[in-house]
């Protein structure tokens, strides 16, 4: 299994909840006013039954029940008025809470290192910005506002029953440990089956997003059969694991209704007592008994919605978590003094895995063109990832003007990589995303320096059709030219190019070299040669085998060298070029 995003610790948690409980004090000291209030009105009709039992007892006329009744109605208004007045201040302080949350995690998850995500999964990160952004948001909708106005009305109501008599309050206290061991017995057996969960389900939508990301390897290999079994056998672990959790809820709610019982047992025995020994009256008792009573349903919902503010806290981890990782680039970055490519002993690793780069040197002038050759699994990809700053050395350095690449400005370096995607909405905002606000005509001349804007303009809406997901279809190779469209739109000094040129097809791969060709014009660039004309056309060449430098030249010297490029070359003459 893949290792996960980080996650906070409680500790963490509860301090990023202070933090941002403070930058909203009057809010969060408004809604705590308002739950109080709420809380304090409804212990209120207790008492005035009490009255309402002591009066008739003494044989009182019916004018002696109008005012208890009229407090008795006062007390419902305010205490309703309050109570919906508190629970719509906790859900919109929780809210916007939740949404600062959701907006800062998913800015972090956008400029975490491309290696951090590779090794986690992105299907992880999926999951806790929606599966638990939701289990947030229902607790903070649903479950908040009636937990604190629930955990207030005990409060107030056990300080109620000790100001009528304090042996009542004692009695009623009775199942406060019952309630403790009922919770004690539940949460440690409840957070491990909780953690578990939504680990099943993590890998769940993990295994599912690589089969849909995959389907066309799937469908090539015949693997559904395959990939949907273990969906299955993880969809069934999941659903395992959801019915232990609720088979542990069934016993603990019976734990809960013993302490009601006991609690309120104890209330009328000691009531009784009381009573009878003229301390005092049986309406006194009645409005212990019914304070106590009255805690029934919210205590319960403390105790079952537990799991749910449970399940929220172990969502909030796993956001706060994400916060807390390193990012990978800073804001502003700092500018390069100059244009020059450098590697300089760069080793590299993928996590746990043999060297793939071995102290790889290598240096691209101002403007020039440098071709990076070698078989299958030299670490071409993988240098071009270092030079553009999204993979980090190991040891040695990358840097470009004599900046580290991973600290320079966002516009320095741009890489145009194997995997290009088209972002859903018309085709001139997709180029605007490397220049915001560019013009219709700058759009249009960068789509024409690729050779792209003749097609452009004969789709459907011209530059605005709507491509993309759900939009009009392009081909691999029309995506790799709005690619390098954007690199002319963002005009860097510097790019990376490691394009799928050999999925285009040859006419397509031509075409694809000449609009690279022209994307690159006047830029320092590192190409990973996928056809060998790319390198033949590059002004130097940098042969890598298992991890190493080989060779440089540039094409006429390594032909004539009669080294391993040579051998490329003339394999590739005699096969493969067209
Ligand atoms: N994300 C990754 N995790 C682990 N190993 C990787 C990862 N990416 C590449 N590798 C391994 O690193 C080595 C170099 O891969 P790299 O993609 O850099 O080579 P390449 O020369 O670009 O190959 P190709 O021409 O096939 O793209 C290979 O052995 C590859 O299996």
């Amino acid at each position: 299994m893949t290792d996960q995003l980080t996650v906070a610790t409680p500790g963490e948690s509860r301090a990023w909840l202070r933090t941002e409980l403070r930058t909203r004090k009057t809010q969060a000291a408004l809604t705590l006013t308002a739950g109080v209030l709420a809380a304090a009105a409804s212990t209120i009709p207790a008492y005035a039954l009490g009255l309402l039992v002591d009066r008739i007892r003494a044989g009182s006329d019916a004018g002696a029940i109008v005012p208890v009744a009229v407090v008795l109605v006062a007390a419902a208004v305010v205490g309703g008025i309050a109570t919906a007045f508190g629970g719509y201040l906790t859900a919109r302080l929780g809210s916007q809470i939740l949404a600062d949350l959701r907006e800062r995690t998913i800015a972090r998850a956008l400029r975490l290192p491309a290696q951090v995500l590779d090794r986690a999964g992105r299907g992880d990160l999926l999951s806790r910005v929606s599966a638990d952004i939701s289990a947030i948001d229902r607790a903070v909708s649903e479950v908040l506002p009636g937990m604190i106005s629930a955990l207030l009305l005990a409060g107030i109501s056990l300080a109620a029953m000790i100001g009528i008599d304090w042996r009542l309050g004692l009695a009623g206290a009775v199942a406060v440990p019952l309630y403790a061991i009922g919770l004690r017995w539940y949460l440690p057996r409840a957070a491990p089956s909780y953690a578990a969960e939504r680990v099943a389900i993590a890998d769940r939508s993990q295994v599912f997003v690589e089969s849909m990301q995959g389907t066309r390897t799937v469908h090539a290999y015949g693997l559904e059969d395959r990939h949907l079994g273990s969906i299955e056998g993880l969809s069934a672990r999941a659903r395992d694991i959801s019915m232990n959790v609720f088979a542990l809820y069934t016993r603990f709610v019976w734990r809960i209704n013993r302490a009601e019982l006991t609690g309120l047992a104890s209330v009328l025995v000691v009531g009784f007592l009381l009573v009878r020994h003229g301390v005092v009256s049986v309406g006194a008792v009645s409005a212990a008994a019914l304070l106590f009573h009255r805690l029934f349903n919210p205590i319960a919902l403390v105790m079952v919605t537990f799991d749910r503010v449970q399940d929220a806290g172990a969502s909030l981890a796993r956001l706060v978590g994400v916060l807390d990782m390193d990012v990978e680039r800073r804001d502003g970055g700092t500018a390069p003094a100059g244009r020059e490519l450098v590697l300089q002993d760069v080793s590299f690793r993928y996590q746990g895995g043999p060297p793939v780069l071995s102290e790889v040197s290598l240096r691209v002038a101002p403007g020039e063109v440098v071709a990076l050759v070698g078989s299958t699994g030299a670490g071409k990809t993988t240098a071009a990832s270092l030079a553009a700053g999204i993979l980090r050395p190991e040891s040695g350095y990358a840097t470009v003007g004599g900046v580290a690449v991973t600290e320079l400005p966002a516009d320095s370096v741009a890489i145009v990589s194997q995997e290009t995607h088209v972002f859903t909405g018309p085709l001139a905002e997709d180029l605007r995303l490397a220049r915001p606000g560019a013009s219709t005509g700058e759009v249009s001349a960068a789509l024409d320096r690729v050779g792209a804007l003749a097609w452009a303009r004969d789709l459907p809406d011209g530059l605005d059709t709507v491509v993309g997901s759900g939009g009009h279809q392009l081909t691999a190779a029309q995506a790799q030219q709005l690619a390098l469209a954007r690199v002319v739109l963002l005009d860097p000094p510097v790019v990376v190019l490691d394009e799928a040129t050999a999925e285009a097809g040859s006419a397509g791969a031509r075409d694809l070299e000449q609009a690279a060709a022209a994307a690159l014009r006047g830029r320092t660039a590192l190409v990973v040669a996928h056809r060998l004309t790319q390198a033949a056309s590059a002004d130097r060449v940098i042969v890598l085998d298992h991890g190493r430098v080989v060779e440089s030249g540039s094409h006429p010297e390594l032909i004539a060298a009669g080294g391993r490029y040579a051998g490329f070359w003339a394999a590739w003459s005699a096969t493969d070029r067209r």
